[in-house]
């Protein structure tokens, strides 16, 4: 069992939202914005969260807000910064889209820490999810290795770590619907 004063959440908030068309961490949902949702799934696992975003509209959540150290540079460089932030050996790292997730579902991740692995990621519906995943620290070293290589793809950096995925049941499966466009915001408002 990992302490969770060891552990930070990472909440990444620094992309476009092209596809939505609108920050997809402030849309309302439930009586309240994505990101709140998320923090709130995180809350009782960590000892700390921080948010990795250019954008000064997060501050108004109450937590420390980090810029890309590495700017347009993607999700990789966004959790590159969370991880170089950090003061943890164990962060729990969310994209902003994830409204449905749970601290149930976050749990499995730190219950499935085992010594061998650097990174732990959900696998949902036959596709891993490194933007639900819980990283050792360690890892800023080789995404920063990554990062001044010109590589961006997250999944390719987490691929070069120690990794381990941890599948859902079916019935869990809608807890990591991501939600990129206003079509799939209108599913779940239904
Ligand atoms: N800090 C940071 N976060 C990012 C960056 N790019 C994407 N993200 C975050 O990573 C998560 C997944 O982002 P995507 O859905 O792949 O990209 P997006 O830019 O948000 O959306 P699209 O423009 O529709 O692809 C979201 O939480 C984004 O806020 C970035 O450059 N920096």
């Amino acid at each position: 069992m990992i302490d969770k004063k060891n552990i930070t959440g990472i909440i990444l908030a620094g992309g476009k939202s092209s596809r939505m068309g609108t920050d997809k961490g402030l849309i309302m949902f439930k009586g309240m914005p994505f990101f709140q949702h998320i923090a709130n799934a995180l809350h009782p696992l960590v000892g700390e969260i921080i948010v990795i975003s250019n954008h000064s509209a997060y501050d108004i959540f109450g937590f420390k807000r980090f810029e890309d150290l590495i700017k347009n540079a993607g999700p990789l460089a966004g959790v590159y910064t969370g991880l170089k932030h950090s003061k943890t050996e164990f962060n729990l790292v969310l994209s902003c889209d994830v409204p449905l997730i749970n601290t149930g579902t976050l749990n499995k991740l730190i219950d499935s820490y085992d010594n061998n692995s650097e990174v732990i990621q959900i696998e949902s519906k036959g596709k891993t999810m490194p933007l639900i995943a819980l990283y050792k620290k360690q890892c800023e070293y080789h995404f920063f290795k990554l990062l001044q290589e010109g590589e961006r793809r997250l999944q390719y950096g987490v691929n070069q770590c120690k990794v381990k995925s941890v599948s859902l049941d079916a019935e869990n499966d809608v807890f990591t619907n991501n939600i990129n466009t206003p079509e799939q915001l209108k599913a779940i408002r239904q």
